[in-house]
Formats: C-alpha cells, structure tokens, sequence
C-alpha cells in the first residue's frame, strides 16, 4: 500500500467518525457558514501580491516532523503580511499533525484567502471546510473519479468556495478537467515515491488550458524557480517547507520575496 492510499484509508475512518461527532446541521450553524469569501483569482493576480500560496505545516510523510513550534496564527499573520495570496493550512492530523482549528486560527489571523488542505473524499468535508472558514478546498485526481471530482467541485461553487484541482501527470489532467474548477495545481513531488522535480510543472504547464489558473506545487525553494515558473504562465506557488523549516516562518517569506 503506497502512502497516499494509506492516508485515504484513515480518512474514510476518520470522516464517518467526524459525521457523528459533528452534523451537517452543526456545521452548518457555524459563523463562517454563510461568510462571503474571497476570490482566489482575485488575490492570485492582484499586482501587490506576490502569488506565493505560503502553507503552514508542521509535519510531513516525507520529511518528519519539519516544525511543532510555531503557532498557525502568527505564521498565517506575518505570511500575509510578506504578501502571500493566500495560506494554505494542513487539517490533516494523522500524516501531518494538521488541526481543522487551525484553519479557524488563520482565519481570525488574516485577510486572505485560506486553503484548507487536506484529502477531500466526501461531501462533508466540504460543508466542513466552509464551516471552518476557508475559501478554497483542494481535490487531488490522484484519489478521486472524474465524477467524484465533478460532484465535489460542484457543491464547492453552490458554497462559493473556490476550487484548486491538484495534478501530477498529463493523464490525470486531462481526465479531471472540469468546468466548476478555478485552479489546476502541477504538484512537484510524486506522492507515491515522494521523489521531487519542479521539471514536472514545465512539462505540464502548456497542456492547462488558459481559462484555470495555474499553480506549480511543492519542493519550491528559490525566487529564479519562481521567475521561471512566472514566464512558463504560472500565476501561484505553493511553498511549505522551504519557510516552516526556519524558526520563524513568517520572517523567512519576508527575507525570501526580496529576491522576487
Ligand atoms: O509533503 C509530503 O510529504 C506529502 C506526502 C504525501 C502527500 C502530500 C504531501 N504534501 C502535501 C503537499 O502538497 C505539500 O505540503 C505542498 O505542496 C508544499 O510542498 P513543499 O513546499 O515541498 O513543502
């Protein structure tokens, strides 16, 4: 079993047990519920914004543990502050020591979007995602159907949360386009073996028709990488590592968009 259908595994245990615990009717009483949120594209593409999709995570199957110190709303702060578009926040606890908290912490911390990263299977992370107070919701081809896909992003819009489709091949961008999708994300590392080239976005990035934004993923750690990946057609870039493995996340996205 490779390590992406372990994590589906426990998520499917996981969201059965959340159901109970919390119900739709209780999702939906939520203050952030009927909140307007904002447009990914928006920010994406807003000239005193730099693009970079900062995420917050504090560990990873890849790396280990990478930082359990630092405290999501003053990284999410000092994130949008150094001009981040949006913040992506791991929810995942199992594989990545995410809370679903965390998204709320950001929330109340910033004013951009927020990504509530996580393995989306079910419609009810999706309400839960609204509920928690995030603006986009990632669906990743490698784990779910085009009809799956089709579902999910369809009661994502009917929410008005924005939807960032994430990719690693040819085969599975063209099987997952839809049109209820704002964003295709090219994902660096291969999730199956962890193995990590910024090549794969190059070689994909033609085949994204020009209607969805364009996001490279993953394994990002310099400003030449983001230039070239700007003249290739890229509109964002998501960065994890590279900032939450210094001390204070928030001080190195500053220090590092200097050199944009
Ligand atoms: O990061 C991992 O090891 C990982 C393993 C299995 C599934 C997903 C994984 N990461 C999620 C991500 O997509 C990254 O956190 C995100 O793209 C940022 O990557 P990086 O800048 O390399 O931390």
């Amino acid at each position: 079993m490779n390590i992406l259908d372990k994590i589906v595994a426990h998520k499917k245990i996981e969201v059965e047990r959340d159901k109970v615990r919390t119900t739709y009717t209780q999702l939906e009483e939520s203050e952030y519920f009927h909140r307007e949120t904002y447009s990914f594209k928006e920010f994406l593409l807003a000239p005193e914004r730099t693009g970079i999709i900062a995420e917050f995570k504090r560990k990873s199957p890849s790396k280990g543990i990478i930082n359990d110190d630092a405290l999501v709303k003053d990284v999410t702060k000092d994130y949008a502050a150094a001009g981040a578009s949006a913040c992506s926040v791991l929810t995942d606890y199992g594989f990545f020591m995410g809370r679903k908290m965390d998204v709320t912490r950001a929330r109340r911390a910033t004013n951009i979007p927020i990504l509530r990263k996580d393995f989306m299977i079910d419609e009810y992370q999706v309400i839960e995602a609204k509920s928690l107070g995030a603006d986009i919701i990632l669906l990743i081809a490698a784990i779910l159907t085009p009809a799956e896909i089709k579902n999910l992003a369809g009661l994502a819009k009917s929410l008005e949360l924005n939807v960032l489709l994430e990719v690693h091949n040819l085969e599975e961008l063209e099987r997952s386009i839809d049109s209820n999708l704002d964003a295709i994300g090219v994902n660096n590392r291969n999730l199956a073996d962890f193995t990590v080239t910024v090549e794969n976005s190059f070689k994909l990035a033609e085949h994204i028709p020009n209607e969805f934004m364009k996001i490279s993923e993953s394994a990002i750690s310099d400003t030449e990488t983001i230039k070239q990946l700007k003249a290739a057609g890229f509109n964002g870039f998501l960065i994890g590592e590279n900032f939450m493995k210094q001390q204070d996340p928030g001080a190195a996205m500053r220090e590092f968009v200097k050199g944009l």
